[in-house]
């Protein structure tokens, strides 16, 4: 059915409904005024009463698909193809709910994109408004770039980040005041900070000292949170969790009910707005902890008032001297430190845990990346050189291509807008997406797309990168202007980790027989973990 032939139908069935409740409402009126003194039993003025209310209902969702439909004529677009026989969206949600549990999320949208087009609308219960999911790069650019302004983030995100970011939170804040959060954030992240390798280095060691020498076997993945925990503790306070190290009990309290709080608010998010109705008193615990840690920090460097109060090494940069200089309240320089351990944490523990899972099956990317280590000829490397390691970064860069720790996210259209594409009996006319939509965009899939990345695309290859050039169609850290803001900051820190594990062990070798299934939280992490065993130079 056509665009023209849907306006038709709706035009119908909304007059046609409309003509039954006035003729329905006449005659009802009628019958009153003629007969004032006969009263209805009660039961049957109850049904009445309720056919009355389901049929306003009705009525009043034709009209709003009538007037849907006016625009989408109006506005060039064709009707979208729709997950079929599911009215309330509660099959698609029970089917989401049996592949979240089976941590078979992502492979199963592979094959429903294959069965539904790369764009399809549906009903997600109890959401009362449609969803489009779609891995379409030309809709990913119009959500996130070109169209930014219509698209924000949704309320059910920010209900489920809520009880744990704050409301000052970077997430869970659009138009004015996000724009506020990243103008105060910016600044922080300035350049000769992330190349600040000192600070990512003194960590390594720590990890690299945890390694078994022996080759016996271990979980990288849980290493690397810890890595990730530290690193990112000393770029911000200037002083490390040192998980890896010396830990005292409050950090390694604040390493555990991050992990804990990471996890309920994974939970949360997707339920929207049905967390309201779910009360969680450990979560206020581990939430009530966590910002009194921040808050003792906060409190430090204010009451010393001097550069780098908390650093042992007083030339150091340290993030939360520069947000306490933006002059905000308190409240909300926590709200965003919280954020920036959400964002920095979980994110970089994903990412190298693929990568060294590729590298522990792919020897040969191993031994390419040691040359090149070798050709460098400096066991130190500097940010520059870093950088400039053409092997090494691409071997990086597919990992976020086939692991893009945000496999999926979402916008809601905060105005009436149209999608580039994804209408019509092809597929490829605009799509009209009233104010309300949710729009789910899936980088997990895109960036695994065989018409994007070649009949190979689901393989570890980083020489693919050496002559391929795409914009939207690769979004591991998303795009337009709320693009990831510690992007430079986590690329440096994944090369020098491979950097210094490769200079250090011969090889990798993957020890896990199990299945290497991908679960899906606020991040992807990997279900068993990363089991390996590597060998020192
Ligand atoms: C490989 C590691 C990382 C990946 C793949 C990644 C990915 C992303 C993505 C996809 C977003 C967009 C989220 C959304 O708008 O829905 C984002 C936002 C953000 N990221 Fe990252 N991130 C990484 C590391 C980091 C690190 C290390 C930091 C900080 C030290 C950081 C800080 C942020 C912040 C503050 C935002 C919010 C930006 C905004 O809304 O304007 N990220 N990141």
């Amino acid at each position: 059915m056509d665009a023209s032939e849907r306006l038709r139908t709706a035009s119908w069935r909304y007059w046609a409904m409309s003509t039954i409740f006035y003729v329905v409402t006449g005659i009802a009126v009628t019958v009153i005024i003629s007969e004032p003194t006969r009263s209805l039993p009660s039961a049957q003025l109850g049904v009445c009463i309720v056919l009355f209310a389901a049929l306003g209902f009705y009525i009043s969702g034709y009209k709003k698909e009538l007037r849907n439909c006016e625009r989408m004529v109006a506005l060039g677009c064709e009707p979208i193809r729709t997950w079929p026989n599911d009215p309330f969206g509660i099959r698609y949600l029970l089917d989401t709910a049996k592949h979240v549990k089976a941590n078979t999320l992502l492979q199963q949208r592979v094959q429903l994109f294959k069965d539904m087009g790369h764009t399809f609308s549906h009903r997600l219960f109890p959401e009362t408004d449609i969803t489009i999911t779609t891995d379409e790069p030309e809709n990913v650019k119009a959500i996130l770039s070109t169209k930014f302004d219509d698209w924000a983030i949704p309320p059910g995100r920010i209900q489920g980040f809520l009880p744990v970011l704050g409301r000052h939170s970077i997430f869970n804040v659009n138009g004015p005041e996000w724009q506020h959060s990243r103008a105060m954030l910016r600044p922080a992240f300035i350049r000769n900070q992330i190349s600040d390798l000192e600070c990512i280095d003194r960590h390594i060691s720590k990890l690299i000292a945890h390694i078994p020498k022996d080759g016996s076997r271990f979980d990288l993945q849980a290493m690397f949170a810890m890595l990730a925990i530290d690193t990112i503790s000393d770029f911000m306070f200037g002083q490390s969790t040192d998980i890896l190290g010396s830990a005292p009990d409050t950090s390694l309290k604040f390493g555990t009910y991050f992990d804990r709080s990471i996890e309920k608010i994974a939970y949360r998010s997707r339920l929207g707005w049905m967390t309201q109705l779910l009360p969680d008193a450990e979560l206020k615990e581990y939430t009530h902890f966590m910002t009194s840690y921040i808050a003792k920090y906060i409190a430090e460097v204010k009451s010393k008032g001097s550069k780098s109060a908390l650093a042992d090494d007083k030339n150091k940069y340290v993030f939360l001297e520069e947000l306490i200089k933006s002059g905000e309240p308190d409240n909300v320089i926590r709200d965003q430190i919280l954020s920036i351990f959400v964002a920095g944490r979980d994110t970089t523990t994903s990412v190298l845990t693929y990568l060294f899972f590729e590298l522990s099956r792919h020897p040969e990317a191993v031994g390419k990346i040691q040359e090149e280590i070798q050709d460098l000829g400096v066991a130190d490397p500097s940010w520059e050189q870093l950088r400039n390691m053409k092997y090494l970064n691409l071997a990086v860069k597919e990992a976020l291509r086939l692991n893009p720790p945000v496999a999926t996210n979402a916008r809601e259209a905060v105005r009436d807008t149209v999608l580039p594409t994804g209408g019509g009996p092809d597929g490829k006319s605009p799509v009209f997406a009233p104010k309300g939509t949710k729009c789910r965009y899936q980088p997990w899939t895109m960036q695994r797309r065989e018409d994007i990345y070649g009949s190979d695309a689901a393989e570890f290859r980083p020489e693919r990168w050496e002559d391929l050039r795409v914009t939207h169609e690769y979004v591991p850290f998303n795009a337009g202007p709320r693009i990831c803001i510690g992007q430079q900051f986590a690329l440096t820190q994944l090369a020098l980790v491979t950097f210094r594990l490769l200079q250090s062990f011969r090889t990798i070798e993957r020890k896990d027989d199990r299945p290497p299934l991908q679960k899906l939280g606020v991040n992807t992490s990997m279900l068993h973990g990363c089991w390996v065993i590597m060998i020192p130079v």
